[in-house]
């Protein structure tokens, strides 16, 4: 990807540092010069400006893989989330690679699934982790290092009996607190270095909505388009990021509410629409694997698997204790409710269009979750 740095794209410390100082930094800055420019700019002659320039294009340009390397189903090309029935739904856990985006409503447990996966990175391979680091940008300052010991020593008391193994994996936790989208921006714009500098072997985004949603107020011109870009960048960034060094990103996202009309027709219950994770359409097909939380009952909460190109559709009930996400016995298999199957809808041109972010059906007899006001944003 053309954001690379030049020095990550085997060019010389000397002449990375030369070209520096005219502000050519990324493949991308050198590439949009002439031979020309570069000449003059890094002091070389046509013909080895020239070489420059062809082998830094060759160092963005996306490598060709073939089926046969890709295709080392193992343990290695996942990410076990340590809850047994999820793994085995993903078929191992949350793929290398690639973003999953865990979406739902406000203290459902998306900053808790986050600390679990964080205390995990850390964990040795012989007990189900990755032995690496761990890149967490909090946005919300929902971070709580208390939380994240406390839940260490409950879910793996002998690992974490001796304090030396604590203050380790507490060591390994790389936390950034950017409250802003300029900040979080310019935190990406790092996070190479930063993933290379950590050792992290996973990126942690908490959330990706919260200050996105707060700067921008969707229902003034021009502010949705700017808000596209902007994801748009983010999402290419950790894309690029993920495969790049291998390695699972996680966001969390909000969710926004569609009013629905009708009731479902089970006596007490009222139909109160459709949820689907924020930040609308565009956004919503970036994310590879999407599983959303959400309230069962007063005590029992819910992972949907939403999206994933090796899983069915599927919900698993679990609750939080003091381990964090804990599930619950059996999970179903469940076939995709009325109305939110993934089809083509018409325009009334009858053109094919996209139906957008596919909804998950609520029900507000069980989903005290809507009871808490959920701001639309307006943008599917
Ligand atoms: N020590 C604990 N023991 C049991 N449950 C806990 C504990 N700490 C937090 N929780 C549960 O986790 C919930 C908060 O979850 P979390 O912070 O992950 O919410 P969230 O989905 O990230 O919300 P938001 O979007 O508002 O940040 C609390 O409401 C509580 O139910």
């Amino acid at each position: 990807m053309a954001s690379k740095k030049l020095r990550r794209a085997g060019v010389s410390q000397e002449l990375c540092e030369r070209l520096r100082r005219h502000h050519v930094e990324s493949c991308k800055d050198l590439l949009s010069l002439t031979p020309l420019e570069v000449m003059r700019l890094a002091g070389l002659g046509h013909r080895r400006a020239v070489a420059l320039l062809r082998s830094v294009s060759g160092h963005c340009a996306p490598p060709v893989t073939t089926l046969l390397e890709l295709w080392k189903p193992t343990a290695e090309s996942f990410f076990s989330t340590s809850l047994p029935a999820l793994d085995d739904l993903l078929r191992g856990g949350l793929p290398l690679g690639t973003i999953t985006e865990v979406a739902g409503p406000s203290g459902c447990g998306k900053t808790q699934m986050c600390l679990m996966l964080s205390i995990l990175a850390t964990l040795p391979r012989s007990l189900g982790g990755l032995d690496a680091g761990v890149v967490y940008i909090d946005t919300e300052s929902a971070f709580s290092a208390e939380r994240l010991v406390e839940m260490a020593q409950a879910r793996f008391p002998q690992h974490f009996s001796s304090r030396e193994r604590v203050l380790q994996m507490a060591g390994r936790v790389h936390v950034f607190r950017e409250l802003t989208c300029q900040d979080v921006l310019n935190r990406l714009d790092r996070l190479e270095e930063d993933i290379i500098s950590t050792k992290a072997g996973v990126v942690i985004l908490d959330s990706v909505a919260s200050v996105v949603r707060k700067e921008f107020d969707t229902t003034l011109p021009g502010n949705l388009t700017t808000r596209s870009n902007l994801l748009s960048l983010e999402a290419s960034t950790l894309k690029y990021l993920a495969h790049q060094f291998n390695i699972p990103v996680v966001l969390t996202n909000q969710i926004t509410t569609h009013p629905g009309g009708g009731g479902s027709g089970v006596p007490g219950e009222v139909d109160s629409g459709f949820v689907t994770a924020a930040l609308g359409n565009t956004w919503s097909h970036t994310v590879n694997t999407r599983l959303i939380v959400q309230y069962a009952d007063a005590h029992q909460r819910q992972i949907v698997i939403a999206k994933s190109p090796v899983a069915a559709y599927a919900v698993l009930n679990y609750t939080i204790q003091k381990e964090g996400i804990c599930l619950g016995g059996e999970y179903d298999r469940l076939p995709r409710a009325k109305g939110t199957t993934k089809a083509t809808t018409r325009s009334q041109s009858g053109e094919a269009r996209d139906p957008g972010p596919q909804p998950i059906r609520v029900r507000t007899g069980f989903n005290y979750n809507l009871s808490k006001p959920v701001e639309a944003d307006g943008d599917s």
